[in-house]
C-alpha cells in the first residue's frame, strides 16, 4: 500500500473538530424484533471511530440506517449539520460513502472499472452528452480516469488496473472496495469488517491504509470484531449491545470495561440491555414448562385410576387419555406465546 497524497476534486473538507456525522436517537424495528434502540453516536472530522458488538448486536442495521438503505422507524442522521434524506445514492452523494460486510465488487468488471462506478455520482455528465460523445464528455471521462487512477496508487492497486476484480486475492478485493467508495469523494467513510477473512499481513495493511485515509481529511466509522485491529486503530469506540450503545468512550475506557467482555462472552450482567426482556422471556418460559409438566402428571393420574377402576370400560381410559393429553398440549402452547 502506498500513502502517496490523493487530491479529492470536489470534496470540501471538514473543518477541524466539526461534526460530520450525527445520528440521534435512531431506533429500527422489524416486526416485534428493535435491532437499534434509540442510538446517538457522532463521528467528528479527523477521527476513527469503531463500532463493536457481539454478532446480532445490531452494528450493520445501524450502517443501514446511516446510509438511506433502511428507514429508521425512530430518529434522524444528519451529515455535517444536515438532515439525510432516506435514499442511499443521496446519501452517498452528499458525501457518505460505504463498503459491506460482503465483498460487492462488479467480478466481471476491471480493477479499474469498478472505480469508475464510484464516481456516477461525481460525474454531473448527462445521457446525450454521452450519447454523442461531446468534447464535455471526453473530458469529464479523462479526469475521472485520472482521478481513479489516483485512488487506485493510493490503495496500491494502480499495476492491476486491467485485472478483473474477481481474479484479485481476497486482501486486494476488500482494497478495491474501499478504492471505488473513495471514488465518490466522501468526507465519510463506513467501513463494515473490512479485515473480515484476512490474514494478519493483510489486516495491518488495511490499518496503515484506514490511517491514510483518515490523514485526507475523511473521518471513519468502522465496524469490526478483531478487537487489536480496533483498539489500535480507533480513538474512539462505541459497544452495541442488543441494539442499544452499552459504553463509549476511548479505546483504554472500552478496552477496560468489564460489561463489555460480559456482553462478548454472554455473560448476564445488571443493567444489560435487553436484560428485562430476556428476563420476562425466561420467566414466561419457565411458568410455561412448570403448567405443562402440571398437565402431564394429571393426566397420567387421570390414566391410572381409569386403569385402576374395575367396571370402567376400556375405551373410557383411552377417552380420558386423549382428553387430558389434549389439555395439557394446548395449554402449554397458549402459555408460551
Ligand atoms: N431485514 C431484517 N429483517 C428482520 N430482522 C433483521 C433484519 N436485519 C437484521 N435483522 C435482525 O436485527 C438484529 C441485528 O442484526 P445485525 O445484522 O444488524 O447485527 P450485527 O451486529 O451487524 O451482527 P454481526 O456482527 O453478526 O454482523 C438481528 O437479530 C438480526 O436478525
Amino acid at each position: 500500500m502506498t500513502t502517496d497524497t490523493i487530491s479529492p476534486t470536489t470534496r470540501t473538507p471538514a473543518a477541524p473538530g466539526e461534526t460530520v456525522l450525527h445520528a440521534s436517537g435512531v431506533t429500527m424495528r422489524f416486526g416485534g424484533l428493535t435491532a437499534v434502540r434509540d442510538v446517538e453516536l457522532t463521528v467528528n472530522s479527523g477521527e476513527i471511530v469503531g463500532l463493536i458488538g457481539p454478532n446480532g448486536a445490531g452494528k450493520t442495521t445501524f450502517f443501514n440506517c446511516l446510509t438511506g438503505l433502511y428507514i429508521p422507524t425512530e430518529g434522524t442522521v444528519s451529515y455535517k449539520g444536515k438532515v439525510l434524506p432516506h435514499k442511499s445514492h443521496l446519501v452517498t452523494q452528499a458525501g457518505i460513502a460505504r463498503t459491506f460486510q460482503n465483498i460487492r465488487l462488479f467480478a466481471n468488471m476491471t480493477v479499474l472499472e469498478n472505480v469508475l462506478v464510484g464516481r456516477h455520482t461525481r460525474t454531473k455528465e448527462g445521457l446525450w452528452s454521452a450519447l454523442l460523445r461531446l468534447p464535455s464528455f471526453k473530458r469529464a471521462e479523462r479526469a475521472s480516469e485520472e482521478r481513479a487512477m489516483e485512488l487506485l496508487e493510493f490503495t496500491g492497486l494502480a499495476a492491476k488496473r486491467d485485472h478483473l476484480a474477481r481474479n484479485l486475492p481476497y486482501g486486494e478485493q476488500r482494497k478495491l472496495e474501499i478504492a471505488r467508495a473513495l471514488a465518490s469523494e466522501p468526507g465519510l467513510l463506513l467501513l463494515d469488517e473490512p479485515t473480515a477473512g484476512m490474514n494478519p499481513q493483510e489486516t495491518r495493511a488495511a490499518e496503515e491504509l484506514i490511517f491514510a485515509i483518515r490523514d485526507q481529511g475523511i473521518a471513519v466509522l468502522v465496524i469490526e470484531h478483531d478487537m487489536r485491529f480496533i483498539f489500535n486503530l480507533c480513538d474512539r469506540v462505541a459497544c452495541l449491545v442488543q441494539g442499544e450503545v452499552l459504553v463509549e468512550g476511548s479505546p483504554a475506557t472500552v478496552q477496560g470495561d468489564e460489561r463489555v467482555v460480559a456482553a462478548y462472552l454472554g455473560t448476564p450482567f445488571e443493567g444489560a440491555p435487553g436484560a428485562e426482556e430476556a428476563a420476562e422471556v425466561n420467566a414466561a418460559e419457565a411458568s410455561a414448562s412448570a403448567a405443562a409438566a402440571e398437565s402431564a402428571e394429571a393426566a397420567e393420574a387421570a390414566t391410572s385410576a381409569a386403569a385402576d377402576a374395575p367396571d370402567a370400560p376400556a375405551d373410557s381410559a383411552e377417552g380420558d387419555t386423549g382428553t387430558t393429553s389434549t389439555t395439557g398440549t394446548t395449554g402449554s402452547e397458549g402459555d408460551s406465546k
